[in-house]
């Protein structure tokens, strides 16, 4: 096998050495010649593959991204080139999730909402929209979910229309980009729903950024009252427009579904994919390059309590992954320069809730123990 991949896949070399002749590319050093002898190319969001940079690769026969979004590849080409593509769905939403939970406690931590009182409105009830769907149920936030695909395709949940998320407390978007098919998302959060905010919403865009009018968010983030907005995903990324930074509670660079175990598993998934494509035996797993999971010592104020308060589960998740952190680190880089593509290559170590083993001690409620388990952790009884 012939492999090429993006050397910002992480334990590429590992994994695609292990299955035949691997070598990497540097983000955006990638030329058609290099693909002249390639029949396996492994790519992340940053590399856009289409016919003009395939038009050397006779060999190839498949393209993988190791992440959930697809529209840096030119799937109609692909197809109709018979080369096979898969992507990496779901291998991030856990990331995303909790990249949302964490801004939901941050506001809460500041008054902004009250966690028993708000509903969240979830756009996109794919991998990420379910994954924090069942985040909320675990913290006991309410929520509603908005997904025309799925409702079509005879999905049994509950959905509402667009105007009822928009209604919503918080707005939280998982959603392709998409411009062709019955429900494209291109610029579908536009003026007309942007302007129906009131100062008491938060709205969230950790998808992509083209499914936002980006122009008509800015202005009405500068009519007064206007509500808050969190984003981790701009358009023209890297070369992002930075005054709008200025109207945003927390920015972030396309770094929500970046946790060490979200960019592992991606790869985990694309590693599998070459395999089953080779008829290979898949004999390399996520685990064998992550590190334990990590012990942590945790008490509740009142184990005998059914739920656990707001303010305990803030201090517990937020001395996990507090979004703050990234924000002023993001925002310190794109004040020096546009340093975008920076921030991102040297993204912290972040792990998931499931990294952690909670070591829990004397009897606690079925409800806590409930509670925790379905935030991800593992659990240990002293
Ligand atoms: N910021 C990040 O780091 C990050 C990480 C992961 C994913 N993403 C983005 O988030 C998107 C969603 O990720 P996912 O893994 O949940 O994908 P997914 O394919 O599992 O789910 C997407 C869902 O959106 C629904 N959908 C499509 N068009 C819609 C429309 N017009 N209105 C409402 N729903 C619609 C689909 O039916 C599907 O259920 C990805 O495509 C990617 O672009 C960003
Ligand atoms: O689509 C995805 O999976 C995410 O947007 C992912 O975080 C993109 O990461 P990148 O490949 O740009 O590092």
């Amino acid at each position: 096998m012939n492999i090429l991949y993006e050397s910002s896949i992480p334990h590429g070399g590992e994994y695609f050495s292990a299955l035949g002749q691997a070598r990497s590319f540097e983000t955006g050093a990638l030329s058609p010649a290099d693909l002249a002898n390639v029949e396996y190319l492994a790519v992340r969001s940053t590399t856009v593959v289409n016919a003009a940079l395939l038009q050397e690769a006779k060999q190839l026969k498949m393209v993988a991204t190791a992440t959930a979004g697809t529209n840096h590849l030119d799937i109609p080409y692909l197809e109709s080139a018979n080369i096979a593509w898969r992507d990496a769905g779901g291998c991030n939403a856990i990331a995303v999730a909790e990249y949302v939970v964490s801004i939901l406690l941050k506001a809460s931590v500041e008054d902004k909402i009250q966690l028993d009182r708000i509903t969240v409105g979830i756009v996109g009830a794919g991998h990420v929209g379910t994954t924090l769907s069942r985040l909320l149920e675990a913290l006991n936030i309410s929520y509603v979910l908005n997904d025309p695909p799925r409702e079509e395709a005879g999905d049994s949940r509950n959905f509402v229309a667009l105007e009822e998320i928009m209604a919503c407390d918080v707005i939280s978007l998982h959603i392709p980009f998409t411009r062709e098919g019955a429900h494209p998302t291109a610029g579908l959060i536009g003026a007309r729903q942007l302007a129906g905010l009131s100062a008491h919403q938060l709205f969230i865009n950790a998808c992509r950024g083209e499914v936002v009018d980006e122009q008509a968010l800015a202005q009405r983030l500068q009519q007064k009252p206007a509500p808050t907005a969190v984003l981790d995903v701009f358009m023209n990324e890297p070369a992002i427009d930075t005054r709008l930074l200025d109207f945003l509670w927390f920015a972030t660079g396309h770094i929500a579904g970046h946790s060490i175990e979200g960019k592992l598993r991606g790869t985990q998934l694309v590693y599998e994919a070459f395999c089953e494509a080779a008829a290979q035996p898949v004999a390399l797993q996520m685990e064998d390059f992550l590190a334990a999971p990590m012990p942590f010592d945790f008490t509740p104020r009142d184990p005998s309590v059914e739920a656990l308060s707001f303010a305990e589960l803030a201090q517990l998740l937020l001395g996990i992954y507090d979004i703050a952190e990234d924000d002023r680190l993001f925002r310190q880089m794109m004040a020096e320069s546009n340093q975008f593509t920076a921030f991102r290559k040297g993204y912290r170590v972040r792990r998931e809730y499931n990294a952690y083993t909670l070591r829990l001690s004397g009897v606690v409620s079925e409800g806590i123990l409930r509670q925790l388990t379905g935030l991800g952790f593992t659990l240990e009884t002293l």
